[in-house]
């Protein structure tokens, strides 16, 4: 014979409870079936509710009412009258007494899974099967013990085993779940997970062949859904693991509901009534071996730790804490001792907190007043995060994580047995902290947070590159990129969940303005764990603020040059910060646009081969205007017009024409080598004309195209044939000159054969004297950038 459990949610109306009919009728049509049966849908709150409004002398008339009217199901043949008048009697004689008890409140509660149970009794009987209705008061007996009940466990089999052996083999008996009555015969409750505790008992005294949960979830989870999206269903646990999972926070089990089938051997399975069919979870004695099987959360616990120097070596103390505890009912969660024995920290709930300051502060009143302790505190805000399962390096991986996202570690406790691992942190991280925790030891997906500022020539076609090549990212590096929030000059959108194709829309459609500091609150309390911010603006002020966002925690990809290329203090200050914070900022972009440049320059100067020179074309749409016009007839403004619709120029293309876009790559690559070099350090040759230095909008400089064109038609006419312009950056390392000039190159020459948009690099070092490694390729536009940056995102995914 199975013991079927079916919890309150799986017996609501409607639909649920014609799902558990069907269930009861597939599942004895092969084996013999008990059942164990909870209060329907919400009941037990509705009593609840009711007791404390007789215990406060309110009407409860329209509350029963209402309890009872869930209760009657249509077309069910069942009276419920005299149970309506004996719940009436019980509450008006509350109302009376205006006093609380226990033993009343158990009773009130009890009319829940008895009326539940007569309930499925009578829709099985409707469905022709021998069902007979038992009240466990009838069989199971227990003394109320400090806020829980102690089984008499030889009374309670004797009972049961009479009752079952009393059924003819065809009677379905349908248990009440959670009561139990007292040795004087008044009525218990089993606690918390009462119901389960019944069928597990039920099942050990019949040495039933399992026990099927029949609950609303369809097993135990590697984490609590509620915080981890991508949480796996557990198909096998031992029992140790289970009752290690119990102990920490699984909703779905009960430490106590365990201990039955661990001394039987009965197996538990815990199945959804709601997807009949689908796999559950199996707990039996074996499990399924060694590995972490789940990331467990406790919330809202309080952390009390003692500190001082009398306890250095001073024996009895942490009997005393402990006793002084037992003696007030207070339990223990978990606890972790300096081996200097200066200081003792643990977990109580948080309910307990303030009467366990209360009696330690008594306790050791001596102690504190000669200073021997200093202090006694209690932190109300905790959680806890255990990881259950066999483990090897998971406390490192799982630490390791933690410290990438800035998390603070309060308390650490690892079990002897090794199955068990604890980590106390500040409740307002937990949901951040279980994600970090349960990527890191299952080597499970890691989600990249990222938030980008800027979406336009770069910025859009990331997040579009983004969007469209997730999945594949997710497949081959097992690393989702989810997009929580975008912002421009003007607007911004945020969500946890992230956006997908529709970004530029929900961007659109959004009212809320762009605010760095209200972006920078709202990643920091939303419980996202690796976070990234994009920046690809052209926006000095955004850069400005990279500080704040390292110590916020978050790692930096830009296209944006400006934070490599405005002061050196600036730009020392944000590597120490980095350094400090164990961030990343990775900037491949920033010259070369897509090219691999700035990682070859890092290489080759980590690995001492001293870098002598870097000379080259470096600005992607200055390539392209000098390639057209060198050879075609257009005019200059035609060709730079082109060069700004293709997305080569930055955001005010005069930022390339008067040498500043190349200025700022030539400091770049000088600061990764080593110089302390400023911008006012390069000697750059302007190419805006004289007379248009002064212009302010570019419309404005546009308008004097006629000016611009003479102006470069008289540079192209000094030409020889076989000469093309060119606009050349030069870095002399020993020098420490830095150069920026428009040379005449023969068409034959490396630099004078680019093409396009093309950049190339020729870089001299110590090994590569007279023939430079030379990198070459698109130097500009958005597509090749974007995918840059994209690869600087999944760099720093590599990290997590
Ligand atoms: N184009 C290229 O080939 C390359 C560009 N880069 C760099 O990429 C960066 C972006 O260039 P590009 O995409 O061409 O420029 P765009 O002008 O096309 O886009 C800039 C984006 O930044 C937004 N923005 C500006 N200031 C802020 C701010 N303070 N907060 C939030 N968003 C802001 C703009 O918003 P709004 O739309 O409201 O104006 C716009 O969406 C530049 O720094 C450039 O140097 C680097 C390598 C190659
Ligand atoms: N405007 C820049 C874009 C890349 O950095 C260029 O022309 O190279």
């Amino acid at each position: 014979m199975k013991v079927l459990k079916f919890g309150g949610k799986s017996l609501g109306n409607g639909e649920p409870v014609k799902s558990a009919i069907d269930i009861i009728q597939k599942e004895q049509s092969t084996e013999a079936v008990a059942l164990v049966i909870s209060a329907r849908g919400q009941s037990t709150d509705l009593l609840l509710a009711l007791y404390a409004k007789a215990v406060a002398g309110a009407d409860v008339t329209p509350d029963l009412e209402n309890f009872f009217a869930y209760q009657y199901i249509k077309g069910l043949n069942l009276d419920l009258s005299s149970y309506q008048t004996e719940l009436q009697q019980l509450l008006e004689a509350l109302q009376l007494l205006g006093v609380t008890n226990n033993r009343i409140k158990d009773r009130v509660v009890a009319f829940g899974e008895v009326i539940s149970a007569l309930t499925v009794t009578e829709l099985l009987r409707q469905q022709g099967l021998d069902a007979v209705f038992a009240d466990a008061r009838q069989l199971l007996v227990g003394r109320c013990v400090a806020n829980d009940v102690a089984v008499d466990f030889a009374l309670s089999k004797e009972k049961t085993t009479r009752f079952f052996s009393a059924l003819a083999p065809q009677q379905i008996p349908v248990i009440t779940g959670f009561i139990a009555s007292d040795p004087e015969g008044k009525t218990i409750t089993l606690g918390r997970n009462g119901s389960n505790y019944t069928a597990t008992l039920i099942a050990s005294f019949i040495q039933a062949t399992e026990v099927q949960n029949w609950t609303d979830i369809d097993g135990v989870y590697t984490a609590s859904p509620k915080y981890v999206k991508n949480a796996q269903k557990i198909p096998h646990l031992s029992y140790r693991e289970a009752n290690e999972l119990a102990n920490f926070g699984a909703r779905i089990l009960h430490a106590k509901t365990i201990l039955p089938l661990v001394e039987s051997g009965i197996p538990l399975k815990i199945f959804s009534s709601f997807a009949y069919g689908r796999e559950g979870t199996l707990i039996d004695e074996k499990g399924s071996g060694k590995g972490i099987k789940a990331v467990s959360t406790i919330e809202d616990v309080s952390l009390v730790s003692i500190e001082g120097r009398g306890l250095l070596g001073k024996v009895g103390i942490d009997a005393r804490i402990f006793s002084a505890l037992s003696s007030n009912s207070i339990s223990v969660r978990l606890i972790s001792q300096a081996s200097s024995e200066r200081g003792i920290g643990f977990i109580v709930n948080k309910e307990d907190a303030q009467l366990t300051e209360q009696v330690l502060t008594k306790e050791f009143s001596e102690e504190l007043g000669h200073q021997d302790i200093s202090r006694i505190q209690v932190n109300n805000n905790m959680a806890i995060i255990a990881i259950v399962g066999r483990h090897n390096y998971s406390l490192e991986k799982a630490i390791y994580g933690l410290r990438r996202n800035k998390i603070w570690l309060h308390l650490i406790s690892n079990s002897i047995n090794g199955e068990h691992i604890s980590l106390v942190v500040d409740n307002q991280d937990l949901k951040k902290a279980v994600n970090v925790v349960h990527n890191q030891v299952f080597g499970a997906m890691k989600t990249l947070n990222l938030f980008a500022f800027g979406k336009g020539t770069v910025g859009g076609k990331l997040l579009d590159q983004l969007v469209r090549t997730g999945d594949d990212v997710i497949r081959r590096r097992n690393l989702m990129i989810r997009i929580v929030g975008v912002a421009d000059s003007k607007k911004m959108i945020f969500s946890e969940d992230g956006f997908t194709h529709n970004w530029r829309e929900e961007l659109a459609a959004s009212q809320q303005a762009t605010d760095f500091g209200n972006i920078i609150n709202l990643l920091k309390t939303s419980g996202l764990e690796n976070i990234v911010i994009a920046d690809n603006t052209s926006s000095q002020e955004l850069t400005e603020q990279y500080p704040v966002i390292v110590n916020s925690g978050f790692d930096i990809v830009a296209s944006n040059k400006k934070a490599n290329s405005i002061s050196y203090a600036f730009y020392e200050g944000l590597r120490n910060d980095l350094k400090k914070r164990g961030k990343l900022f990775f900037y491949e972009t920033n010259v070369g646009a897509g090219l691999p440049l700035i990682d070859t320059i890092k290489h080759l100067h980590n690995s001492s081969d001293k870098i002598e020179r870097i000379r080259g074309v470096f600005s992607g749409s200055l390539s392209y205007i000098f390639n057209k016009f060198s050879v075609e007839g257009k005019s200059f403004s035609t060709i730079l017009t082109e060069a700004k619709e293709k997305g080569y120029t930055e955001p005010d293309a005069r930022e390339d024409l008067c040498g500043l876009d190349v200025a700022r790559k030539l400091i770049i690559l000088a600061r990764e080598v080593g110089l302390q070099t400023e911008l006012e350090d390069v000697e750059v040759e302007s190419l805006v004309p004289p007379s248009l230095a002064a212009i302010g909008p570019f419309e404005e400089f546009m308008a004097q195209a006629e000016t611009l064109d003479a102006y470069f038609a008289t540079i192209k006419a000094s030409l020889n044939e076989d000469e093309v312009l060119r606009y050349v950056g030069d870095l002399m390392v020993a020098e420490n000159k830095l150069t920026v000039s428009l040379v005449k190159a023969s068409k034959n020459s490396p630099l004078g054969n680019i093409q396009n948009a093309d950049s190339l690099f020729e870089i001299y070092t110590e090994s590569y004297e007279t023939q430079p490694i030379i990198i070459q390729g698109a130097g500009a536009g958005a597509e090749v950038t974007a995918r840059g940056v994209y690869s600087d995102l999944i760099r720093i995914g590599g990290h997590y």
